[in-house]
């Protein structure tokens, strides 16, 4: 990787609890994805990926170790930074398995919603939804409520709420799991033309063999490490 990391993280590690029943989570994690880049995270069950996946969205404390975000030194003993929620704002978009579209809301509005969040104008904010949408390929489903989508049609509107605040940060937990493996393949394909076209660090927690071909790169946790990573040609 030449271009300096968008998401870096030297020696992460996250300890649950203390004493005898203290889990170790995270040991001396390592790890850097650039921009454009689509990282997979992979491992068994409770090797640590939606921990890992958490403490880089900042919605986890590490317990030792540095982390920066899109060059700023965001963690180190303490965070560095005054206003998380801002931060997760500005520089993250986060992709969860089952979509989590708000029901009463229009797949427009769910996408609007984010932006006026940021402190957009209203009006502004469902043009450029209707605009993501489009470029999603799902602008002639942005008045549907959430129930009326098919599961490929919510998880585009996902993705377009991800995007929204045009975060450098991408961040996807079993983002494929509701979908059948042509949608996973789309869903994926979709991520990675993000990735490319808008210079976005991707990093995505998935137990979808169907899709490992998808990654630039493979990570695979074991007991909180990272055991090996697999390099691709992209
Ligand atoms: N809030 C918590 N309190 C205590 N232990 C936790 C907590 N969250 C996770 N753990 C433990 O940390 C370890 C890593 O969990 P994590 O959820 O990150 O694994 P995972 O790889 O995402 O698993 P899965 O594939 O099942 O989602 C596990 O041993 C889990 O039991």
């Amino acid at each position: 990787m030449t271009a300096a990391p968008l998401v870096l993280l030297e020696g992460i590690a996250k300890q649950f609890g203390t004493g005898e029943t203290a889990v170790r989570a995270l040991s001396d994690v390592n790890l850097a994805v650039g921009p454009g880049e689509v990282v997979g995270l992979k491992g068994p069950s409770g090797s640590g990926k939606s921990t890992l996946l958490n403490v880089i969205a900042c919605i986890m404390a590490p317990s030792a170790g540095r982390l920066s975000l899109a060059g700023e030194p965001i963690w180190d003993e303490r965070y560095l930074v005054r206003d998380l929620r801002r931060l997760r704002r500005e520089r993250i978009g986060f992709i969860f398995q089952f979509h989590n579209l708000l029901p009463f809301l229009t797949a427009r509005d769910n996408v609007a919603l984010a932006m006026t969040l940021a402190g957009q104008p209203r009006a502004q904010a469902r043009q450029r939804a209707q605009a993501l949408l489009e470029e999603l390929e799902v602008g002639r489903r942005a008045d549907a409520m959430p129930a009326r989508l098919s599961g490929g049609e919510a998880q585009r509107v996902a993705i377009a709420r991800a995007l929204a605040n045009a975060p450098p940060i991408i961040l996807a937990d079993e983002p494929t799991a509701a979908l059948d493996s042509e949608r996973a393949r789309v869903a994926m394909d979709l991520l990675r033309r993000v990735a490319r076209e808008r210079a976005a660090a991707v990093l995505v927690v998935t137990h979808d063999e169907k899709i490992f071909d998808r990654f630039d790169r493979m990570v695979a946790l074991r007991d909180g490490r990272v055991e090996a990573e697999v390099l691709r040609s992209a």
